[in-house]
């Protein structure tokens, strides 16, 4: 039986063939396999290819299918299928090879290894200095020296194809580098990409090996760390390469694999290229599927626009498809398939583990409710039944109710009350006077009683003065400790008496209650997104949930994302994360380049955690290229309104559908000012509270920047980005006088900006109108307001 693997260009031009050849191409498919090639479906030679392995094959009269035979191999690829002329135009420039260095698989157009532009390199000197450009160049030339640095061994290393080389060596700027992205294969792409912020040379050959391993069955835990695959070999020039901006060392590459500074891992490269067969199973050669069964034809050939569900990039498959012997995190900028990811675990998980339900949940249940809609497109009704999907604040409350229940108390209508807010003041007070304290000191106790007492999930006065309180500003003598445990015993007593719970008061009791009771509500395994904003208390009930053992705990967050709560570190919580279990997404598939990098600035100068006791310095690269983000300011609310309904119907008119644009805006109250006043100006508008978040309906969405969390839409407008807004006034005035709170604020903050920002997947609106907030600033260019 031969192979027959599948390009998506194929499944692209295959989505929009008539019905009927589609049925065709299925008998065609069918008939490779099982080597039933001949009379009128036999392969022709397309003699005017640029690649020789290059065939045709006829479906009907009218259509041509383009195949690539390998020689000497029984391997069809299916690279095309389209209207006679037109398969034979797009077949014509293109080439099919197998990286030497990578062994992978890599398609590209031949026309696009020319160098651009005409005339001799002296002809296009004078004509720039004419033109008077040479200073402009000069100056963008020394932003891509590096390239210099790189001899063309080294370059070809990184699986760049040789073909390439001439039109990389005559690279200028940057824009000369974002137009070659566009045109390289996707792997040899992320590589300078990845150079090109500063990343080392040895980081970025260690992610290409690890990234075109064989096989994505991989099965990864500590014991494989830092071990690099292939030979090394001493490479002296090696330390040049170290470049100044801000580099990152080997040892924070994904992978994790400690490179000496003399030391390359690298593969041999093949005296001839490498056999179709093995480059169709590495991991690297990400574009392309090999046929297995009719099954899996079937769900390929519905699916073809969902390419993301079959085309997974290396290091996201080796996390999906691998045997853990323990919890693993998973880290990565916005948009970098962190999701994704455990979307795909999750269905892994519940074809693969034996015995039990696995848990899928996130922070609440309106995300829980995104990643329901998720799974159902892409399991089978069997492994939908293996998955348990919530929120875990709705988990937590189901086991909170059943531990009432236990206890012979009313589970009716437990009211939710925040200890910080007015309603707890009076409680607080209460409290106070009766162990005779001055109410002057309610912040204080508050301030322990959440970041001390609930954030470790503290019962009794021997917990708490067993607690280190490291990290609080104010320290506490032993006395003070015992008289503000009194205070927090007795607004326990007060507020439980009127069945008056806080959320975290909710996980602590389902987590104590399932210790207290093992065995009675369990899960094989758990997979968790959103990790940065739970709550320690979520980790522990999760840790009560999932018993220790070989693939418990699958867990992705961002910590640039955090936008309630504060730092976690997962091994107080008793989950312990080592080695090549805590890995990193590097490659964001959402945001353009420009996007991204702007989003990020808001965060600059921040230290971002790792969700353990670590620091997350990893950093991203999109290969997306579009418009820089615009960033106006205006007088008036009105007139910021104006100017966001003008850019929204000229989005329209260009093609893109409303609901796949948001507004969104930092509090409830300016999300409907603004979504009325859009309506009155005549935009399709719908509140995103109110609205499924994923309904393809044509309204454009408008909602806050909190609703926003874990959803994208082709254009984001983020609105009301002002002084007084964001930060709000309220909350400044409520920490007035106390900078690690105000501290704090700011930092949540611009991670809300930047969750907000990172929804945009082409095009991103920031404005403003009274007084423009520092979080993103202005310039003279962007200011209409006078
Ligand atoms: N391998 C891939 N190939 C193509 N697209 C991908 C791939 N992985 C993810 N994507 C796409 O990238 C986008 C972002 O993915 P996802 O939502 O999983 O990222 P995330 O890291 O969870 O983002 P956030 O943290 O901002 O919620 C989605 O549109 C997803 O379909």
């Amino acid at each position: 039986m031969a192979t027959v693997a599948i390009h998506d260009t194929f499944l692209e031009s295959y989505a929009r063939l008539p019905h009927a050849e589609q049925k065709r191409v299925k008998r065609l498919i069918d008939d490779l396999r099982t080597d039933r090639v001949g009379g009128s479906r036999h392969l022709e030679r397309y003699l005017e290819a640029a690649d020789d392995k290059v065939y045709s094959i006829r479906l009907s009269d009218a259509y041509r299918a383009i195949v690539v035979r390998p020689p000497g191999e029984n391997v069809y690829l299916l690279a095309w299928v389209d209207h006679h002329d037109e398969a034979y135009r797009w077949a014509r420039r293109r080439r099919f090879e197998v990286n030497p260095y990578t062994r992978t698989l890599q398609v590209w157009d031949v026309e696009e290894t020319e160098v651009p532009g005409t005339g001799t390199e002296a002809e296009a000197h004078l004509r720039a200095q004419v033109n008077g450009e040479i200073g402009e160049r000069a100056e963008a030339e020394s932003k891509v020296a590096w390239l210099e640095l790189l001899t063309d061994e080294m370059l070809l290393r990184l699986g760049i194809p040789a073909d390439f080389l001439p039109r990389l060596r005559r690279i200028h700027s940057d824009s000369d580098l974002e137009q070659l992205l566009d045109v390289l294969p996707q792997e040899a792409g992320e590589a300078l990409q990845f150079l090109a912020i500063g990343e080392p040379y040895e980081s970025v050959l260690q992610w290409v090996l690890e990234s075109t391993r064989v096989g994505a069955e991989t099965v990864a835990d500590e014991t494989t760390e830092g071990e690099p695959s292939g030979a090394y070999i001493p490479v002296p020039a090696a330390e040049k390469l170290e470049r100044g901006a801000s580099p990152q060392s080997a040892s924070n590459a994904e992978g994790g694999g400690a490179v000496t500074a003399h030391l390359l891992p690298v593969r041999e490269a093949d005296p001839a290229p490498g056999s179709f067969l093995d480059a169709l199973t590495r991991q690297g050669s990400r574009r392309v599927v090999v046929v297995t069964s009719d099954e899996q034809l079937q769900a390929m050939l519905e699916q073809p626009l969902a390419k993301w569900r079959i085309f997974l990039h290396p290091s996201q498959r080796s996390l999906v498809e691998a045997h853990f012997r323990g919890p693993v995190r998973v880290l990565g900028g916005a948009g970098t398939g962190k999701t994704v990811v455990a979307l795909h675990r999750a269905r892994w998980l519940a074809q693969h583990l034996e015995g039990g339900r696995i848990l899928v949940t996130t922070f609440n249940r309106n995300l829980a409710e995104t990643l329901r809609q998720q799974l159902e497109s892409m399991c089978t009704p069997e492994e939908l039944e293996r998955l348990e999907v919530c929120g875990i604040d709705q988990l937590a409350y189901r086991v909170f109710q059943l531990a009432l229940r236990e206890n012979g108390r009313s589970v009716s209508h437990p009211e939710l009350f925040d200890p910080a807010d007015r309603r707890a003041q009076s409680y607080w007070d209460a409290a106070l006077r009766e162990e005779g304290w001055d109410l002057s000191q309610r912040r204080l106790v508050i301030d322990e009683y959440i970041h001390v007492i609930q954030f470790h999930g503290i019962d009794t006065w021997d917990e708490y003065v067993a607690t280190p309180r490291t990290g609080r500003g104010i320290r506490l003598s032993r006395p003070q400790r015992a008289a503000i445990w009194r205070v927090v015993e007795r607004f326990r007593t007060l507020t439980q008496a009127e069945g008056l719970y806080t959320y975290t008061d909710i996980l602590h009791i389902a987590r104590q209650w399932l210790e207290s009771h093992p065995g009675i509500v369990v899960f094989r395994a758990a997979v968790v997104d959103e990790a940065q904003d739970f709550h320690p208390e979520a980790f522990r009930l999760l840790r009560a949930l999932v018993p220790p053992g070989d693939n418990d705990l699958f867990i992705t967050g961002d910590a640039h994302q955090r936008i309630y709560g504060s730092r976690v570190v997962l091994s107080r919580c008793g989950i312990h994360i080592r080695g090549r279990r805590s890995r990193r997404l590097r490659i964001n598939y959402r945001t353009t380049e420009q996007i991204r990098r702007d989003a990020l600035g808001v965060l600059s100068g921040l230290a971002i955690d790792d969700l353990d006791n670590g620091v997350d310095d990893g950093r991203d690269v999109s290969l997306l290229s579009g418009p820089k983000p615009e960033r106006v300011h205006f007088a008036t609310f009105e007139q910021e309104a104006v100017y966001v309904a003008d850019q929204i119907q000229s989005l329209l008119s260009s093609g893109i559908v409303g609901h796949e644009v948001a507004v969104l805006a930092r509090t409830h109250d300016l999300s409907r000012r603004m979504c009325e006043e859009l309506d009155r100006i005549g935009v399709p508008v719908e509140l995103l509270e109110t609205r499924d978040a994923l309904a393809a309906d044509g309204r454009v969405r408008c909602g806050t920047m909190h609703r926003s969390k874990g959803l994208e839409f082709r254009a984001v407008f983020v609105v009301g980005v002002s002084e007084g807004i964001m930060p709000p006034t309220s909350a400044v005035e409520e920490v007035a006088g106390e900078p690690d709170r105000l501290d704090q604020l700011w930092q949540l903050e611009r991670s809300l900006l930047y969750v907000a920002a990172t929804r945009a997947r082409d095009r991103l609106f920031v404005s403003s109108h009274g007084t423009p907030s520092p979080l993103w600033p202005t310039d003279s260019t962007t200011r209409c307001d006078r």
